[in-house]
């Protein structure tokens, strides 16, 4: 059985599409308007997956989590931060729970 799929093809798909024409490619395109117009997506698929996960849309949810995703990797990748640095942060938080970490946070 082939290698499945993973974040970090996308983001050599995306690093690859980004050197492409933007009258070809939507990653391209992103790209090409800057960060405040690829965050401004990310955003709006960050809302559409919200609304998918509350009104109890699997198959939507699903889709909207892809788009949110792709849009993610685009916004890293506009902002020169490589997802093994996302990777590594999520390792070090595995070191305590959220919650120890949310109380480590509180004022006295
Ligand atoms: N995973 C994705 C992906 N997910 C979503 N999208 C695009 O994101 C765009 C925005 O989604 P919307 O639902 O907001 O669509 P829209 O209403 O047409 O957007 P607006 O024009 O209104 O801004 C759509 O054009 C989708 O096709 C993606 N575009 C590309 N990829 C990946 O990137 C690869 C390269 O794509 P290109 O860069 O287009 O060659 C693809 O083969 C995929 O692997």
């Amino acid at each position: 059985m082939g290698k499945q799929f993973d974040l970090s093809d996308l983001e050599e798909i995306v690093a690859e599409r980004a050197k492409a024409s933007p009258d070809q490619s939507w990653t391209a395109k992103l790209v090409a308007h800057g960060q405040a117009k690829a965050a401004k997506k990310l955003g709006e698929e960050a809302v559409e997956t919200v609304i998918a996960a509350i009104s109890n849309d699997r198959d939507n949810l699903v889709a909207e989590s892809a788009d949110l995703l792709y849009h993610l990797m685009v916004v890293l990748k506009i902002a020169g931060i490589p997802l093994q640095d996302i990777m590594e942060e999520l390792g070090r938080r595995t070191a305590q729970s959220g919650l120890q970490e949310k109380a480590s946070r509180q004022t006295p």
